[in-house]
């Protein structure tokens, strides 16, 4: 596959990552305007850097787009000339609706929005796919691509900014709750070190358990809770202190940040 990630940021280089050590690519270009900021890439085989974002189109097939949203339009605008009917865009951009690209670029171009996340870099991120009525027709490269790097979902346009909350920002979320737990286990006497492996171990078991069994957690809970035990008495103390409604105000706050964002930006 010939790809070019124009924006290459914290997501696009997240994405490089994903894509060098999977070794899917024919060529990867990618742009920014600040090379030194992508020296890391400087090297690989069939990785070009430039700030050139026409040229990287010309060159590529596959175009994800990793920008700010206020970049986006003018960027749009540079390259539409260039787009030809073998391009397909997949815009990572939050709050920027497949009704605005198809404005720049016509509804005729194979437009496909996804939303992953940080953990692309290592092959386990979490993407939800939406696309155009033309971007029906490619819809299984973009999920080629992204089932290679972690696991997809195909959603309605409408549930993208949800989306944006529950699977990229919950990366942070899920690190905030990893270093909690990172704290209380050097609180009860490991080194930091060890605490951290702790965290990190337990909470992939704790996913792997509902992935493999397709369980609900209340399932596994009711596994390890002994009656009377420390579990439970652990679990209803963190429940008195608001831990799951505490989970759920933060998570509906950043839904509402990003529909007043998208306001702002109409
Ligand atoms: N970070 C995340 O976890 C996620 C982000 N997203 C979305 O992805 C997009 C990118 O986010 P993020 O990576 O965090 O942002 P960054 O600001 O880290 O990356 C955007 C990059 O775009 C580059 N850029 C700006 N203008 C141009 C241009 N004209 N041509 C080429 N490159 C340009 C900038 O580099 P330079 O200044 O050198 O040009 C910058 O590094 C956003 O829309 C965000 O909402 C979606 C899911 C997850
Ligand atoms: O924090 C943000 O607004 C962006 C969108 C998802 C991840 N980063």
């Amino acid at each position: 596959m010939k790809i070019a990630i124009i924006g290459t940021g914290n997501l696009g280089k997240s994405i490089a990552k994903g894509l060098i050590t999977n070794n899917t690519i024919t060529s990867l270009y990618l742009t920014r305007r600040h090379l030194q900021d992508v020296q890391e890439f400087d090297g690989y085989k069939n990785v070009v850097l430039t700030t050139d974002n026409i040229e990287a189109v010309k060159q590529s097939d596959i175009l994800i787009f990793a920008v700010q949203p206020a970049h986006f339009e003018a960027i749009l605008n540079t390259i539409k000339l260039y787009l030809t009917e073998k391009h397909v865009l997949i815009s990572t951009i939050t709050g920027y609706g497949i009704q605005n690209i198809e404005n720049q670029v016509g509804t005729d171009r194979f437009i496909i929005r996804a939303m992953p996340n940080t953990a692309i870099a290592v092959g386990k991120s979490m993407t939800c796919l939406c696309c155009n009525t033309q971007g029906e027709k490619r819809i299984k490269i973009a999920e080629a691509i992204f089932n290679g790097l972690g696991h997809t979902l195909s959603i309605p346009e409408s549930q993208m900014q949800a989306a944006t909350v529950v699977c990229a920002s919950g990366i942070a979320f899920w690190m905030r709750l990893i270093r909690a737990t990172t704290q209380a286990a050097i609180q009860l006497g490991f080194d930091a070190k060890e605490a951290q492996e702790l965290a990190m171990y337990t909470s992939e078991g704790a996913a792997h358990l509902l992935i493999t069994n397709g369980n609900h957690p209340e399932e596994e809970i009711d596994r390890v809770t002994t009656p009377m035990g420390c579990t439970i008495t652990g679990l209803n103390q963190m429940e008195h202190k608001g831990l799951s409604s505490s989970l759920i105000q933060g998570m509906v706050a950043s839904f509402n940040k990003i529909n007043a964002i998208k306001e702002e930006q109409i």
